[in-house]
């Protein structure tokens, strides 16, 4: 294959082009989000059920039981765990936390842990509980003593710093708040809103967990898409993601039902989302819920101004001027009078699927007219099939999914080149590879489903990606779904990236996206075009003045090679080439963690050169100008 690059650039390459998509899809709660408490305040669950005490467990003969305080600890919060202490136990008796699956005990860190109690009977109680991290046999890791008074039968908040003597590998340890069972003999006490935090990313407050956020930022993505995905839509319309349960105190935050079978704590709410958007360098692309439901219900067209009016309140708490409008001088009063920075606001999630288009064409004008002459400086993104149905007014942006097969996506990288060029702009806010049964796209894997990300997959990815780029004159944004995946509790394989509670794994497909993003360019540069049925595919872009970069994909299982023309003059003889290849299944895991990583080495180059690219690899090639 021979390939004459062109001598002047096509189009920029918007800045937005490589980011993230992120919903809670075992991802948020026990992931990114850095609180280490597994039901830290029995939000959403009914009382005296064993489920309302998921995670938790009695230590030493105490009693607990979640009950519906008389007292709530707030009205979002009205349950609480009663401990009751027997008589004639010895020893520190009390309760445990189990954490996500495991909880990390790292003596390089500082946690901070936190919980309200109260004596729902006034007692003369004064005593010492003990806050600790141990393994699982109780040997103590850390602990803290913290005063406890039989005379508080209002709620109040005690607060500890742990600081653990060792580092177990193992991850089965618990978090326990105890009492001296012959001191606190009878004893009964309520808690509430229990914490535990290591250090944050930034050490923001109601932080990020690092390794994972440091993941994260790794790629170096431009955007992130929030809160969803079906975790935005909700399985019925109480239970949709609703912004102003996610924001203030956590004392104020409800939780809901999360759409993927789990309660969600919405710890990690707006102002959280968009403080990591400014702590990574990403704009947001925030999606609205617009009246459709996952248990298939859209609101009627003529109920929907209260849930316009939400969206508005969401969107001001995001870019509003605190002088006019509540929601804004509710960011302020967090700590961020200045707006966010906001673009692209998405209406919806997928109004394709079910009977959403059914429903959409009122929906949308009645969103998007609305939300359009109130934010005139924002663009809105329509998530159904493009212009089926029709939606008034014209949709600037669509949010386009995709999941499929390898060959699907090597097969499918001139999908943007058909499209019309008619001032439309196109997110592609879902897409991966996922099975290579294309008769059971989204089975088990039993049927070809992936389980994690292979260098197959990703290669396929990246022969899409050659096709974003070379059509990023509409495509503005486009990101691999889903992001984030908790080993211990899938809701979906594969995902971009994996973790446990002690680990992350990056994955084929990580390194592609990663890549891409950090050698983005800002000019495309077209030349001779791929076959569309072909297996080797490429895209020119150049970086400032002096850089080029080619992105050369070979899907094939033998390596081929790829010979440039270029119309530059002064190109250096030496480039690096970045690669990143392997046996077509192979996979990096939590058993094998590190069997696929890019590596780089230097490749001779010139006006004309030619490549050889391994088989099965993405090769990022970059050439100095001089
Ligand atoms: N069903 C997929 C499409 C939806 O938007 C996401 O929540 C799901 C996983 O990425």
């Amino acid at each position: 294959t021979t390939v004459t690059v062109s001598s002047t650039a096509s189009h920029p390459i918007p800045t937005t082009l490589w980011g993230q998509m992120f919903e809670d899809i075992s991802s948020g709660d026990g992931g990114l989000y850095g609180e280490l408490l597994q039901n830290r305040a029995f939000q959403q669950v009914t009382p005296g059920t064993s489920a309302a005490l998921n995670a938790w467990q009695a230590v030493n003969r105490a009693s607990v039981s979640v009950v519906a305080d008389s007292v709530k600890l707030s009205n979002a919060l009205p349950n609480a765990l009663r401990v009751q202490i027997p008589t004639g136990v010895s020893g520190q008796t009390g309760v445990a936390n189990t954490g996500y699956f495991g909880i990390r005990v790292n003596s390089a860190w500082t946690y901070t842990a936190s919980f309200f109690y109260r004596f729902p009977t006034a007692s003369s109680f004064r005593g010492n509980a003990v806050i600790s991290l141990q393994t699982s046999s109780s040997q103590v890791l850390g602990s803290a003593t913290v005063a406890l008074s039989g005379a508080q039968t209002s709620w109040t908040q005690v607060t500890a710093k742990i600081t653990p003597t060792s580092s177990p590998s193992a991850t089965d340890n618990l978090f326990v708040v105890s009492v001296d069972g012959a001191a606190a003999s009878g004893q009964t006490i309520n808690f509430g809103l229990f914490s535990l935090f290591p250090p944050t990313f930034k050490n923001r407050a109601n932080g990020m967990r690092m390794d994972v956020a440091e993941a994260l930022a790794e790629m170096q993505p431009s955007f992130f898409r929030f809160p969803g995905g079906n975790n935005l839509e909700g399985n019925s319309l109480p239970s949709r993601w609703q912004w102003n349960n996610t924001v203030g105190p956590l004392t104020q935050r409800p939780g809901r039902a999360g759409t993927w079978g789990y309660i969600n704590t919405d710890g990690l709410g707006l102002y959280e989302y968009l403080l990591w958007c400014e702590d990574v360098g990403m704009e947001p692309i925030m999606a609205v819920w617009d009246g459709f439901d996952l248990g298939g219900s859209s609101v009627a067209e003529a109920n929907l101004q209260p849930y316009i009016q939400q969206a508005i309140d969401q969107i001001n708490f995001v870019i509003g001027n605190p002088t006019t409008s509540a929601p804004a001088a509710m960011r302020s009063s967090l700590g961020h009078p200045a707006p966010f920075k906001l673009t692209h606001v998405e209406i919806g999630n997928e109004d394709f699927i079910g009977n959403a288009p059914s429903t959409i064409a009122y929906r949308w004008n009645h969103f998007a007219s609305t939300l359009r002459s109130t934010f005139p400086q924002l663009r809105f993104l329509a998530t159904s099939n493009v212009n089926s149905p029709r939606l008034t007014p014209q949709p600037q942006e669509w949010d386009l999914h995709v999941y499929q097969t390898p060959t699907w996506f090597a097969q499918n990288s001139f999908m943007y080149d058909d499209f019309a060029r008619d001032g439309t702009l196109y997110f592609e806010g879902e897409y991966a590879a996922i099975s290579t049964n294309p008769n059971d796209i989204f089975g088990s894997p039993s049927d070809g489903r992936l389980t994690f990300p292979t260098v197959q997959s990703a290669v396929g990815e990246a022969a899409f990606m050659t096709g974003l780029e070379r059509n990023s004159d509409i495509v503005f944004a486009a990101s691999y779904a889903p992001l984030l995946n908790h080993v211990a509790n899938s809701q979906w394989t594969p995902n971009l990236v994996s973790f446990d509670s002690a680990n992350v794994y990056r994955s084929t497909s990580f390194y592609v996206q990663k890549l891409f993003s950090l050698n983005r360019g800002d000019q495309y540069i077209p030349s001779t075009l791929p076959s569309r049925t072909g297996t080797l595919f490429w895209s020119v872009v150049s970086k400032q003045t002096n850089t080029i970069i080619i992105k050369v994909v070979n899907v094939a299982t033998s390596a081929q090679t790829i010979a440039f023309n270029l119309p530059f003059s002064g190109i250096s003889t030496t480039g690096t080439a970045q690669v990143l290849t392997g046996a077509a299944t192979a996979s990096n895991s939590p058993t094998t963690p590190n069997a696929v990583a890019p590596a780089s080495h230097s490749i001779p180059v010139g006006k004309t050169f030619s490549y050889s690219a391994p088989a099965n690899s993405l090769s990022v090639l970059t050439l100095g100008i001089n």
